[in-house]
């Protein structure tokens, strides 16, 4: 009998074949030479099914599910939150990439911004996916500018990925940064003023 999954409950479920993934990780262990039948990996491939389900939540999620929350506050200067912790899956090895991203804008000259949780809130929806750093960064940017309409959108993600660190040219503490920049804030001065308030730590 499997566990009931908890999840955030603006995910719907039904897309999620746990079966399948419970099978697929059993296969998994066969392959690489384990006893999937031994005491301590018997309840791991419908662990790990689980574990997916979560990691990968974001495949059934939209940015306008997050984005809701918007107000007319008459402020149209730049709005800037840091370091949003990233947890994200390499699409080409399936291991975490981690780190953090920093989303800004520059609201609409109505002054039309969104909570800052959400900022935070959309980044999850596409860091939640089998991904590519550049794709993460440029979705969170063109997401913003759809559905905010700021006048600009600046997003920086910088991460480690594992499978260049646990495996392969294993060099631990490399850094990846990819930026994403949108409608005024490509303005040199502009985007140097956003870039010293990422930055300046
Ligand atoms: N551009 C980009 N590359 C990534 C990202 N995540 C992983 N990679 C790279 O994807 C590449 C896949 O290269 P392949 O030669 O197909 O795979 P591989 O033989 O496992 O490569 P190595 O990691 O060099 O051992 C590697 O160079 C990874 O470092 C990412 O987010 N963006
Ligand atoms: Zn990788």
């Amino acid at each position: 009998m499997i566990d009931p999954v908890t999840l955030d409950q603006s995910v719907p479920v039904g897309a999620f074949d746990q079966a399948r993934a419970e099978k697929a990780v059993r296969e998994l262990l066969i392959a690489v030479g384990e006893d999937p039948d031994r005491e301590g990996l018997q309840e791991t491939p419908a662990r790990v099914a689980r574990a997916y389900k979560e990691i990968f939540a974001g495949l059934w999620q939209e940015p306008e599910d997050v984005l809701t929350t918007t107000f007319d506050l008459g402020h149209d200067e730049m709005v800037l939150v840091k370091d949003i912790e990233v947890f994200s899956t390499c699409e080409h090895h399936l291991v975490p990439f981690q780190g953090v991203a920093h989303v800004g804008y520059i609201p609409s000259t109505s002054g039309k911004i969104t909570g800052l949780s959400k900022l935070a809130r959309l980044v999850d929806v596409y860091a939640r996916r089998p991904q590519v750093q550049e794709r993460l960064t440029s979705q969170v940017a063109d997401a913003l500018m759809r559905i905010l309409e700021p006048r600009g959108a600046i997003v920086v993600v910088e991460c480690e990925h594992m499978c260049m660190s646990m495996r392969g040219i294993r060099k631990p503490g490399a850094k990846t940064i990819t930026s994403a920049v949108r409608g005024q804030l490509r303005d040199p001065a502009t985007r140097a003023e956003a870039m010293s308030l990422i930055l300046g730590r």
